[in-house]
């Protein structure tokens, strides 16, 4: 017995040298900053002063001292950006990176406020530094116009749009996203690599993400039967185009819409709010004599990237206002001035749910119930019209004035991080970071599923006031659920089994276990619910936005 444990410890050292053997030593570590990105391999195990060193060897000497923040970029939208302080921060991160399928390091860099210097033109020196593309190839120095080391060329960027929605990789911010299926939008690629999109990249993706809406809305010059998966492949063909003629084909479409007209003639009203990015206010039609609610993103100052972005979100919620459904914040339009991207909305007379708990402390489970399954009608109509929501937690969760709740925010926050470059809302609010599904940490699937992880998480704060890792910072809350099997929370005792049980199937670590939004509804948690009328899912034929093409693969 004695050498049959011998014979296997030997076996699992050996194995583990082996696996040690083929560890990569080095890192590559990916930086941008002022719109360039420079990519260097560190050898491991990297230190915060490595990122430091290596961030004035790339951009120049004392760059890092103008730098403001370091921050991680997570999951394959760019949206989740996170702070890294200290070498604890560092390590959790590459700890995500490693437990997941990504390879490189990627981190935005932002001046500080007052810094008003030029991009500093000094001599690189390239001591300990390899200079490497994406590809891990070298960059090599062609001459005057040559990039200083770790400068990825254009062309060197991935642009993978021959696997057609595997080019999904982009700094879109848009959590409202076109969804083909779980397969298309699964990558082979890592979340952090995915980030290498040019933003030529972005503008292909955001253009076949909204190609698709309008395909499906009937808005778009192509609307058709055609299935979703059939026009992926215009994503190359549409690729050089620029954003402008985008914007065009939106507005030349608008005539086509049967939606809300937005509001042209109306009147501050009161504040009712604000978020990271702007206040909402409430809008008085003077055409109509109706009340909306109106958030105001301050704009004003945006370089021309991040304005390009303003234009592309505001054609976007032009096309969102067709989507209409009892349970999701119906979209008026939106509308831009030199100073503010103003977003025209649905009021919801009681605030968000965040609110409610704020005021009122947490939910009973029966009220949880309630709100859950409006919650899933919300989903199911989104989920089949193809659709991600990315952004499903209290705060974007809206009360009417019975009590009744819809979805709001889709399509708006992730994407507002994008342009405004923030990583984490200051006004108060813990950001997205504790509601994120592990499979968008760490890059391996993009699909709806994402919106179940997040409702589990939804639901546990409402019943305990906050998602399941509250205590922790956001950079610390990512690392557990991209590497614990199960998210740490704690229910009130007199919550019931088939509560927990919900929780726990849409916490499901394995996306492909993890059931879907339909699945859900008939969930016993779900099926016991006092209602007054008949609750069914809401058909296609009678919710789907329009236009056959999504009622195949689903
Ligand atoms: N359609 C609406 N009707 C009524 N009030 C609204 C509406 N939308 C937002 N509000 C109010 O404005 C507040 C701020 O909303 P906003 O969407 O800007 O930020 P948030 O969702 O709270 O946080 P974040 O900026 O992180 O998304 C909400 O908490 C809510 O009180």
């Amino acid at each position: 017995m004695a050498n049959q444990s011998d014979i296997l410890a030997s076996i699992t050292a050996s194995l583990q040298q082996a696996m040690e053997r083929k560890k990569p030593l080095e890192q590559t570590v990916k930086f941008e900053l002022d719109s360039q990105v420079r990519a260097c391999c560190l050898s491991k195990p990297v230190t915060y002063a490595d990122l430091l060193n290596s961030i004035d060897k790339l951009f120049g000497k004392h760059t890092s001292l103008s730098i403001d923040s370091i921050r991680c970029v997570f999951s394959r939208d760019d949206a989740l950006r996170l702070p890294i302080t200290n070498d604890d921060d560092l390590n959790k991160v590459i700890a995500i990176v490693e437990a997941g399928r990504a390879t490189k390091l990627n981190f935005l860099l932002t001046r500080k406020k007052n810094y008003h210097g030029s991009r500093t033109k000094l001599k690189i020196s390239t001591d300990d530094l390899s200079s490497t593309s994406d590809d891990g190839q070298r960059v090599e120095d062609t001459g005057i116009d040559s990039p200083p080391p770790g400068t990825i060329a254009p062309q060197k960027r991935r642009t993978t749009v021959n696997t057609t929605s595997k080019s999904t990789t982009s700094k879109d911010g848009g959590l409202f996203i076109p969804e083909l299926s779980d397969e298309i939008y699964s990558s082979g690629g890592s979340s952090i690599a995915s980030r290498e999109s040019s933003s030529s990249d972005t503008s292909s993706r955001r253009r076949l993400a909204t190609s698709q809406l309008l395909k499906r809305t009937g808005t778009g010059s192509t609307a058709s039967g055609s299935s979703a998966l059939s026009s992926s492949s215009n994503s190359s063909n549409t690729s050089s185009s620029s954003s402008e003629s985008f914007a065009t084909q939106c507005s030349c479409s608008g005539h086509h819409y049967q939606s809300p007209q937005t509001p042209s003639n109306w009147k501050l009203g009161r504040q009712l709010g604000q978020g990271a990015f702007g206040k909402v206010y409430l809008c008085y039609d003077v055409d109509t004599g109706s009340e909306l609610a109106i958030k105001q993103i301050p704009i004003h100052g945006l370089n021309s990237e991040s304005s390009r972005e303003v234009k592309i979100l505001e054609c976007e919620i032009n096309i969102y206002k067709q989507l209409n459904h009892e349970r999701i914040v119906r979209y008026h339009g939106a509308a831009r001035t030199d100073d503010y991207l103003q977003i025209f909305m649905e009021y919801m007379t009681g605030g968000s749910v965040r609110e409610q708990i704020l005021n009122y402390g947490a939910l009973t489970e029966q009220l949880t119930k309630k709100y859950v399954k409006q919650i899933i009608d919300g989903l199911i109509y989104i989920h089949k019209n193809r659709f991600v929501h990315r952004d499903i937690k209290c705060a974007n969760i809206l009360r009417d004035i019975s009590g009744n709740i819809k979805l709001g925010d889709f399509g708006t926050s992730r994407r507002l991080i994008a342009i405004t470059n923030q990583n984490q809302p200051d006004s108060g609010t813990i950001g997205t970071a504790h509601w994120t599904a592990p499979e968008i940490i760490q890059g391996s699937i993009f699909g709806r599923k994402a919106d179940i992880w997040s409702l589990g998480c939804t639901i546990v704060e409402m019943l305990t006031t906050g998602p399941p890792w509250q205590n922790l910072q956001p950079i610390a809350a990512i690392f557990h659920i991209a590497t614990c099997d199960k998210p740490q929370y704690e229910l009130p005792e007199n919550v019931s089994n088939s509560a927990r049980e919900f929780i726990d199937a849409c916490l499901t670590k394995d996306y492909h276990q993890r059931p879907t939004s339909e699945d859900l509804f008939h969930h016993t948690f779900l099926t016991d619910i006092q209602n007054h009328h008949h609750h069914q899912p809401q058909t296609q034929s009678s919710t789907s936005i329009s236009t056959n093409s999504t009622s195949t693969a689903f």
